[in-house]
């Protein structure tokens, strides 16, 4: 006969995991740990605080609220104090409770950077690795800032990634309230509509391709323009100056030193964060001689999970879906608009060859600067001409702020004069539509957009290289 073995008892009555009915799971997490979990494609968890305080990567779950993550997602759910957690609806594909926490971290980063909101904030560049957690830490950075009632500038540099706009964009947003976290791309903007919280109102470039080495060029000519608008946001408005600026990127090497050199002067930054890369820090030190600027690295957090093509065209897609139809506690209605093809300029970015420049050792192609006064426009975008449904099927397009352009010269020529596209690469994006359908016959063309409107408040629009599905 087996003898009973105490310790097993022990470790039931230790786990932290219980199941307290058929489909309700109960998670303790202890003080300063996290639980991480995972849910999958079609799944949608519900998860519900019951007791203690919790964040995700620094925005606080309010209690007794029933959030719902939609399939998916990998996050964690942070607690200073120790909280309960109730889920259910499905089972996550992983979860656990982590003694690792990178949170501490953060948390004197933030009071470090805190110091520094007297007049000018400080403007903060995050680089790093592919999946090294950039995103977790500017999210979180900018919820600890709001938190102390401040208006930091979260900007994203990352195409392939989305914070109150759909991918494609370069943007920056003044977080004024609490960030969605059940929402893929932080939460609702003016443009879609009704919002639980204070309305974010992005200020996006549209880039318009999926890579920022797609067009190198391009790339760096709307790291200038976002900059200067951030200037000019910072300039007129006090608060969100003293808050700062906090910049997410796509994962560069020391091979795209000059792009960084360009986001530094830019954004003027003065706080460099490099995550779980030391082999960076150092050839960044090597290089980057201002002493104005304060390099400092961070480690990665071992939560982070690698994001596959495949799962980040997932969330690309469901960012798309979210920005026109909401998410289920807040669903959005879309409308329908019909317009004809002839009266809008269409303009869409140029790829360009990849260029490998591995083999340079480290340092850049003379060819690859981007004097400021010197850009050959032809370069970065073109003119799209006869646009029909081959060419705009499924696409996402931008609205480009054409208000300041003489738009009517435009439609009635054919001129692929350079001087044509600057115009709408300095305008900023007003929001986005879906081209559900295209008529070739009748000239038609009808488009998904988020607000009621009679007719589109732009003749320009640019045409991106992501298409979505419905
Ligand atoms: N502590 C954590 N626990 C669980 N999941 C996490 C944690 N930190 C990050 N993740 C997840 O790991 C993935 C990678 O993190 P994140 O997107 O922040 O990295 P990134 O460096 O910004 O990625 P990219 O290089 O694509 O820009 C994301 O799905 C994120 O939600």
């Amino acid at each position: 006969m087996a003898t009973f073995d105490p310790s097993i008892l022990q470790s039931i009555l230790n786990k932290t995991k219980t199941e307290s009915s058929e489909s309700v799971n109960l998670v303790e997490v202890p003080p300063f740990q996290e639980w991480r979990f995972e849910v999958a494609a079609k799944d949608k968890l519900k998860l519900k605080l019951v007791d203690g305080t919790a964040e995700i990567f620094g925005t606080e779950l309010s209690p007794n609220i029933e959030y719902a993550f939609q399939g998916s997602i990998k996050l964690c759910v942070f607690s200073f104090s120790g909280c309960k957690l109730q889920f259910w609806n499905c089972q996550p594909l992983s979860e656990y409770v982590s003694e690792e926490s990178c949170v501490g971290q953060y948390l004197t980063l933030h009071l470090g950077l805190e110091k520094q909101r007297v007049v000018e904030g400080p403007r903060v560049l995050v680089i790093g690795g592919k999946d090294s957690g950039k995103t977790a830490l500017c999210r979180t950075l900018a919820s600890y800032a709001e938190k102390q009632d401040h208006q930091p500038m979260l900007v994203n540099l990352n195409p392939r990634d989305f914070q109150f706009v759909i991918p494609g964009n370069l943007s920056a947003t003044a977080i004024s309230d609490l960030l969605n976290v059940e929402n893929v791309a932080l939460g609702e903007s003016v443009a879609t509509g009704p919002s639980f919280y204070h309305q974010k109102q992005p200020l996006a470039k549209t880039f318009g391709l999926e890579k920022f080495s797609d067009n190198v060029k391009l790339y760096r000519y709307l790291i200038q323009q976002l900059g200067k608008s951030v200037r000019r946001r910072l300039d007129n408005d006090l608060k969100v100056k003293k808050s700062g600026v906090i910049v997410d990127t796509p994962a560069f090497t020391i091979k795209e030193y000059d792009i960084i050199e360009e986001i530094v002067a830019s954004f003027n930054i003065n706080v460099l964060l490099i995550v779980g890369s030391e082999r960076l820090l150092v050839d960044l030190k090597k290089k980057m001689q201002n002493p104005a600027i304060t390099l400092l690295k961070l480690n990665k957090s071992s939560g982070c999970v690698d994001k596959d093509d495949k799962y980040e065209r997932e969330l690309q897609q469901r960012s798309i879906k979210e920005y026109f139809y909401g998410i289920d506690r807040l669903q959005l209605s879309p409308y329908s608009i019909t317009v004809n093809l002839k009266d809008f300029i269409f303009v869409r970015p140029k790829e360009t060859e990849h260029v490998n420049l591995s083999f340079l050792s480290g340092d850049l192609a003379d060819d690859d600067e981007v004097p400021r006064e010197t850009v050959n426009f032809k370069q970065l975008a073109e003119r799209v001409k006869n646009p029909g449904s081959d060419t705009l099927s499924n696409s996402i397009l931008s609205l480009v702020d054409d208000s300041h352009i003489d738009t009517l010269k435009y439609l009635n020529s054919d001129d692929d004069d350079e001087n044509l596209i600057k115009p709408f690469l300095d305008s900023s994006s007003l929001g986005f539509c879906y081209v559900q359908n295209c008529n070739d016959e009748k000239g038609k063309l009808t488009l998904l957009v988020p607000s009621p409107v009679q007719q589109l408040p732009t003749r320009t629009l640019l045409l991106t290289q992501f298409r979505y599905h419905e």
